[in-house]
């Protein structure tokens, strides 16, 4: 099965190594929605009642600067003489942490160096992640629904793939950590990065994603995390011994069964490096880390064990020029479903704790127009337009009405109508009514303007003329 002569292997790795780092070139433009707005709308009334699930527990709120003294080489931000102002260095930490203010604490961990690693090495792993479930749905056509997420830690990869869950076609992330510290400054990070790119992740049209995080230990097979598309896990294995490890791929590959699996390892002889002796890891919290020949024979013997897998060859992640010999700081292995075959785990087995969920809501401007003009032509029948009620401020008289009172109109859970922006909704009925209404925003209300002229007939029937154009 590790065959890299495999001429389809090879094809697959060659569109791999071009994807890495030439970002997603053929993202949806926003405008064509997937899905009908029924959908939609049963996919917010869904979401609003997932998100109304009282949780199994909740977790203590880290502080999300003082976090990871946890390991090697990484000293306690409380002792802050030992601060230096950052440079470009911040920049990373922003993209890895979400946070990067100029007294942020200066984490002293061999990966994070920028001089090693350009785009570090968090971000290299997470995009190799992001290009290889991309290239699996462009070529599988089948939809990453639900993407679980093992041994999450801070949620630098869920944070990493919100712009991208549309195109992916996911509705479930599943993140699942044994330390609660991780977990709560994974959601505190992940809610602020919803928050702050709200905008760019709405540029993609697709289904609202419900977030939800775990506590749990990923060597008991949990029933929620079963039959899922896609698992990732990266740089966790390390974590737990080799026995354990070894048990927790099985329990993926034999129990869980994902049509994709995607876990990652530190390359030992990569060390050298960072400057480190034979045999020093890198971690202090690490209990063992393979050379390239173990972790290829590692991937032998699982391709051999579950047959149902076609297990690609090691791929390698975070490149220093002039160490090229050494492939790469990251090994990865890429498994991926051959047969249809589903999880036998029973549905009452779910050892995880749930202690955390948020919406990451994508764009749905198709839909929102739709829900627009619908709520527009029934505002529309309803309204009165009398002579009295003209304003005559300009030199043609004119109806003014405020949008919210249009927007009362739009049939769809609040959590999906309160994401339609009252500006842009005025913009979509300026322009399915051909222009013949104006913005009227006077003292911070919104509203639109129907001059004297316009008949509520001729605008109804504007509308739904537009609309057989659409
Ligand atoms: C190096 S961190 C990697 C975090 C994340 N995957 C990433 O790429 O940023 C390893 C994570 O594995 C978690 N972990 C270790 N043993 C675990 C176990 N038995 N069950 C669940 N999580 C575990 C740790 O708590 C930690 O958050
Ligand atoms: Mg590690």
């Amino acid at each position: 099965m590790l065959n890299s002569n495999n001429p389809i292997l090879a094809k697959q790795l060659k569109i791999q190594k071009y994807h890495i780092l030439d970002g997603m070139t053929n993202l949806d433009d926003g405008w064509g929605a997937p899905y009908d707005n029924q959908t939609y709308v049963e996919a917010y009334d869904q979401l609003e009642m997932a998100l109304m699930e009282p949780l199994d527990h909740v977790l203590e709120k880290s502080n999300v600067e003082e976090f990871r003294p946890k390991f090697k080489n990484q000293k306690d931000p409380k002792k802050r003489n030992w601060i230096k102002k950052t440079n470009g260095d911040t920049e990373w930490k922003e993209l890895i942490y979400g946070f990067g203010t100029s007294d942020e604490s200066e984490i002293e961990d061999h990966e994070l160096k920028k001089h090693y690693f350009q785009p570090p090495l968090q971000v290299q792993r997470n995009s190799f992640v992001k290009n290889t479930l991309m290239n699996f749905k462009k070529e599988s056509n089948i939809d990453i629904q639900r993407l679980a997420i093992m041994g999450c830690g801070e949620m630098s990869l869920e944070r990493g793939l919100c712009d991208v869950l549309g195109t992916f076609g996911t509705i479930n992330v599943l993140s699942v950590d044994i330390d609660p510290v991780s977990l709560s400054v994974g959601q505190q990070l992940l809610e602020k990065h919803l928050n702050q790119q709200g905008d760019i992740i709405s540029s993609e049209t697709g289904l609202p994603v419900l977030m939800r995080s775990y506590l749990g230990d990923i060597l008991e097979p949990d029933h929620r995390f079963a039959d899922v598309d896609a698992i990732v896990s990266l740089e966790v294995v390390e974590h737990i011994s080799l026995e354990d490890a070894k048990k927790f791929v099985n329990n993926v590959l034999g129990t869980l069964i994902p049509r994709i699996f995607i876990f990652s390892t530190p390359n030992h002889e990569y060390n050298t490096v960072f400057g480190m002796k034979p045999g020093e890891f890198r971690h202090d919290d690490h209990k063992f880390e393979m050379n390239r020949k173990e972790f290829s024979d590692w991937l032998e013997e699982l391709s051999i064990r579950f047959p149902h897998y076609l297990i690609e060859p090691p791929h390698f992640i975070g490149m220093t020029p002039k160490y090229e010999d050494l492939s790469g700081a990251s090994q990865a292995a890429v498994c991926r479903l051959q047969d249809n075959i589903n999880t036998s785990l029973p549905q009452e087995i779910t050892p995880y704790k749930s202690v955390g969920h948020v919406a990451c809501r994508l764009g749905s401007r198709l839909v929102a127009y739709n829900l627009v003009r619908q709520a527009f032509l029934e505002w529309l029948e309803n309204v009165e337009m009398h002579p009295a009620g003209l304003k005559n401020e300009t030199f043609m008289p004119y109806w003014s009405f405020n949008i919210s009172h249009i927007l009362h109109h739009i049939h769809a859970p609040i959590s999906f109508s309160s994401t339609i922006d009252e500006k842009v909704a005025i913009k979509y009925i300026q322009g399915m009514t051909s222009y013949k209404v104006h913005p009227d925003s006077v003292n911070g209300v919104n509203g639109i303007a129907i001059p004297q002229s316009q008949t509520k007939a001729n605008l109804i029937e504007t509308v739904e003329r537009n609309a057989k154009m659409q």
